[in-house]
């Protein structure tokens, strides 16, 4: 790919939803970013600030009013065709806070891995299909061992493993992760977090972390976008953000927050 590009480029992105007849909310206004392929851009701002209404509209799950987002020089933000949609869909993961809203509690690990194989390389013989899901369940630190059991005989963290390697089976360029860590143990969100990093290198991964907690966002990330009331405060590298914020409502997030030692 041609390194001058950004891998994903949102430009003057805006989305209001409306609550009620007469009132209106402006989740985002007028954002505009850009992330570089392998990098990790953290996105970070207290609930309602619009994180999650912006990796939505990254993911094509809601429709910004106005603006443009692009997958290297593919626009996002057009209608497509059912076969530009699968290709975003392949190219453009999102994993949740909750594992379960993306895992079937009735079928096998195995069962769930295999799933995007068929939806996006139908054409491999089964054996390479079981082989790759193998594989990625290595890569994310479960026993292939366990490809049999069903979701429920899982830990909340495998859980997470789980989808991410969902999330990774047919390569994304792009993975959103919306607040994934937010509901595990602190030791366990060490792991995923980890994981991530340690994915990242393995897949030459991007990736957008939505967090409320400046210092995860700050541990994992490259570069930070603060959001607000649904507007981008400053953009800046994550040692930037963490240690000299510009913004008084960044140094407000970050005297609210309390810091932890990861290793
Ligand atoms: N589907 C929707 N319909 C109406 N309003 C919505 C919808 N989704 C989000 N909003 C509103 O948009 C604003 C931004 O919400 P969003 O979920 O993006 O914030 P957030 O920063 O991710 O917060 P949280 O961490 O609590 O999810 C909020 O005021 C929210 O109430």
């Amino acid at each position: 790919m041609n390194n001058t590009i950004p891998l994903l480029s949102v430009q003057n992105v805006s989305l209001s939803f409306k609550q009620s007849r007469h009132h209106q909310v402006h989740a985002l206004k007028n954002i505009s970013f850009s992330i570089k392929q392998g990098e990790i851009f953290g996105l970070v701002g207290e609930s309602g600030s619009g994180k999650s209404t912006m990796g939505r509209a990254i993911a094509r799950l809601v429709t910004p009013q106005t603006g443009s987002i692009k997958l290297e020089t593919r626009e996002l933000l057009c209608k497509m065709t059912s076969k530009e949609r699968l290709d975003s869909s392949r190219d453009i993961q999102m994993i949740f806070q909750d594992p379960m809203s993306a895992l079937n509690p009735k079928w096998t690990v195995m069962q769930m891995l295999l799933e995007p194989l068929h939806i996006h390389q139908g054409k491999l013989p089964k054996q390479e299909k079981e082989d790759t899901v193998f594989t990625m369940m290595q890569q994310v630190g479960l026993d292939p061992a366990f490809a049999n059991r069903y979701v429920h005989e899982f830990s909340g963290g495998q859980r997470q493993r789980i989808s991410i390697a969902r999330a990774l089976m047919n390569r994304p360029k792009l993975l959103i992760c919306d607040e994934s860590i937010a509901a595990l143990d602190l030791s366990i969100q060490a792991q995923i977090v980890n994981l991530l990093k340690s994915l990242r290198e393995q897949f030459n991964l991007s990736m957008i972390f939505i967090s409320h907690d400046l210092s995860m966002v700050h541990y994992i990330s490259d570069r930070i976008g603060v959001i607000y009331k649904g507007d981008l405060l400053e953009i800046a590298d994550a040692d930037t953000i963490y240690y000299h914020p510009q913004h008084d409502y960044t140094k407000s997030l970050l005297h609210a927050i309390p810091k932890i030692t990861l290793v």
